[in-house]
């Protein structure tokens, strides 16, 4: 019997209705294959990729640019939305500085530059620089598996970054900017979103030539962050370790990681569904069904809390599949019975 089959009868040899842990046991199954064995329990590892960008001079956001630098501190403090989240269930996280604007580092140094540039000025980043922060996503995911962590989940800290990633799906897709642009952290001023959309397709439009890969698109319009997402979700794939996505700015690294290697697909799990209306669009160019995706709370946060409460969720089933009572236990007598013939 071949390991997915074993697992498929393994779940279904729980003391339970058949498939009805529904999407959870999808998910774990996913997990195991990845794995390509069943571990008994999973040990995660939170990741926060921090950086400025350069297109918030152009008016894309109504809140100041240096939120970045003291919202990363807060991680570092424990006091940020994400560090509660991880504080409260025991899970390991990590704020990886890779271009906040700020003379110091804050958490762990990967500084490519103090912010990208403005997008509408010149390409975001060098390839140099591109090469860094991908680099500095897989690096901390080595590191993280190295140390026994067998799950990733990945968040990200920068303020613009609505924008950047906007800018990005649209450049991978075409699809129109008021399809793919929302209100990001701001309240829903709709003179920003138009704004944000006119800085987006001129954006776009200007480095469409320079544009000819996954790598491209995130040089020119893209973010640190959204580079280091998309090497550690790289990086998971070369390592066989799962890794759960979040919302809408995760889900544009994860498209752009799935089509530089096709096999980031069997790694990558859904958390929730952003507010963010690019969202969808996103997971389905990343060949993955809405239907998929586990949590609809109508969270639009970023720093990876969608991907948090996934997480916990997954530790939850997984524990159960491996140490739940088998149908098996009851005895040769009481399994599912048919039903009767007529009424
Ligand atoms: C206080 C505060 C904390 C945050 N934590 C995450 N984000 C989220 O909002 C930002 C993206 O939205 P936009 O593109 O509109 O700037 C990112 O930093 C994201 O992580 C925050 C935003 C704010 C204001
Ligand atoms: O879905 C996201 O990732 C998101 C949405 C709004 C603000 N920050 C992040």
């Amino acid at each position: 019997m071949d390991f997915a089959a074993y697992v498929d009868e393994w779940i279904d040899g729980m003391a339970k209705p058949p498939a009805s842990l529904g999407l959870m046991e999808q998910h774990v199954k996913k997990i195991f294959l990845a794995w390509g064995k069943m571990q008994p329990e999973i040990k995660p590892h939170h990741l926060v990729f921090a950086a400025d960008n350069g297109i918030v001079e152009e008016g894309v956001v109504n809140y100041p640019a240096e939120i970045t630098y003291l919202q990363a501190k807060n991680m570092v403090a424990g006091k940020a939305t994400i560090s509660c989240f991880c504080l409260c269930n025991q899970i390991p996280y990590q704020v990886v500085d890779v271009g906040i604007k700020s003379e110091d580092a804050v958490g762990t140094d990967r500084k490519v530059a103090k912010g990208t540039k403005n997008f509408l000025k010149e390409a975001a980043m060098n390839e140099a620089e591109y090469n860094m922060a991908l680099q500095a996503g897989r690096e901390m995911v080595r590191l993280a598996v190295e140390a026994g962590h067998n799950l990733l989940s990945f968040g990200e800290m920068g303020i613009g970054n609505t924008t950047t990633s906007s800018a990005v799906l649209h450049a991978l897709s075409g699809m129109r900017p008021e399809f793919v642009v929302g209100y990001g952290a701001g309240c829903h001023n709709k003179d920003i979103v138009n704004r944000k959309r006119l800085v987006i397709a001129r954006g776009v439009e200007k480095h469409k030539a320079a544009m000819k890969n996954e790598a491209d698109i995130i040089r020119c319009v893209g973010g640190f962050d959204i580079a280091a997402l998309c090497g550690a979700m790289l990086e998971c794939a070369d390592l066989n370790t799962p890794f759960v996505i979040d919302g809408f700015i995760a889900a544009v690294a994860y498209v752009c990681a799935a089509r530089l290697n096709q096999a980031v697909e069997r790694f990558g799990i859904p958390s929730h569904l952003s507010r963010e209306p690019g969202m969808i669009y996103a997971l389905m160019l990343g060949n993955i069904l809405t239907d998929e995706v586990p949590i609809r709370a109508n969270m639009a946060l970023g720093e990876g809390t969608g991907a948090l409460l996934m997480v916990g969720m997954l530790k939850t089933v997984l524990y159960t599949v491996m140490h739940a009572a088998r149908m098996s236990d009851f005895g040769a007598t009481v399994q599912a019975v048919s039903p009767p013939v007529a009424l």
